[in-house]
């Protein structure tokens, strides 16, 4: 899919696919760098880390385990719902493991702060977050990210994982929502 099929539902482009390329392959250089000779476990929260851990895991030189939890807190709308469900749990005993969280977004900072306190209470040997964006201006809880991608303004993204109600995660960029297609304020 590409950008002139965007039709009237997106706004505009907010990361063309160069950029998002580019920036994961900076992220992979240095988790390699940082996870040298240690066992990495990449944990993907299942649906919207899907494109960055795929990405992100064969931009990476050294071996890594994966594994994916699915959680949500935000249904079909678009704000958080600040209720986090566990839809699927790991499969991976991590006690003692290196484990690094695969994000697509920290907007509240809710689902990220429930997983590391949950995942945190499980023994690993080092828990660290990797998220390809974050709204500053959204956040309700410090979250400590290591390894980020880009800091966004605060509206309501799609694309590259994000979803609208299940719809746009496949686009190769990221970009806006037009306000018509929810019905909303940027909110
Ligand atoms: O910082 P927060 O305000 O908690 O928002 C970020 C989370 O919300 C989205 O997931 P969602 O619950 O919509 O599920 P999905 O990944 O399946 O789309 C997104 O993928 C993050 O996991
Ligand atoms: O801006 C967003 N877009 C899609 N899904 C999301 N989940 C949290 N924030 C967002
Ligand atoms: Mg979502």
């Amino acid at each position: 899919m590409d950008e002139k099929d965007l039709g009237a539902d997106l706004a505009k482009v907010l990361i063309p696919e160069d950029q998002l390329q580019a920036k994961v392959r900076e992220l992979a250089a240095q988790i390699d760098a940082d996870y040298a000779g240690k066992d990495l476990l990449l944990v993907g929260v299942l649906k919207g880390a899907v494109m960055i851990m795929a990405d992100l895991a064969r931009a990476l030189h050294a071996p890594a385990s994966m594994d994916w939890m699915a959680v949500s807190s935000y249904g079909s709308g678009t704000k958080s719902s600040g209720v986090v469900r566990i839809l699927k749990d790991l499969d991976t005993d991590i006690l003692d493991r290196h484990v690094l969280i695969v994000e697509d977004i920290i907007d509240s900072g809710l689902t990220l702060s429930w997983l590391v306190s949950n995942l945190r209470s499980r023994g690993p040997a080092s828990l660290q977050i990797c998220a390809l964006l974050r709204k500053p201006e959204a956040v309700k809880t410090e979250i400590d990210c290591k390894y980020l991608g880009f800091d966004i303004p605060n509206e309501f993204v799609v694309g590259y994982g994000l979803d609208y109600a299940e719809k746009y995660r496949n686009l190769p960029f990221v970009g806006t929502l037009a306000p018509h297609v929810y019905g909303g304020d940027g909110a």
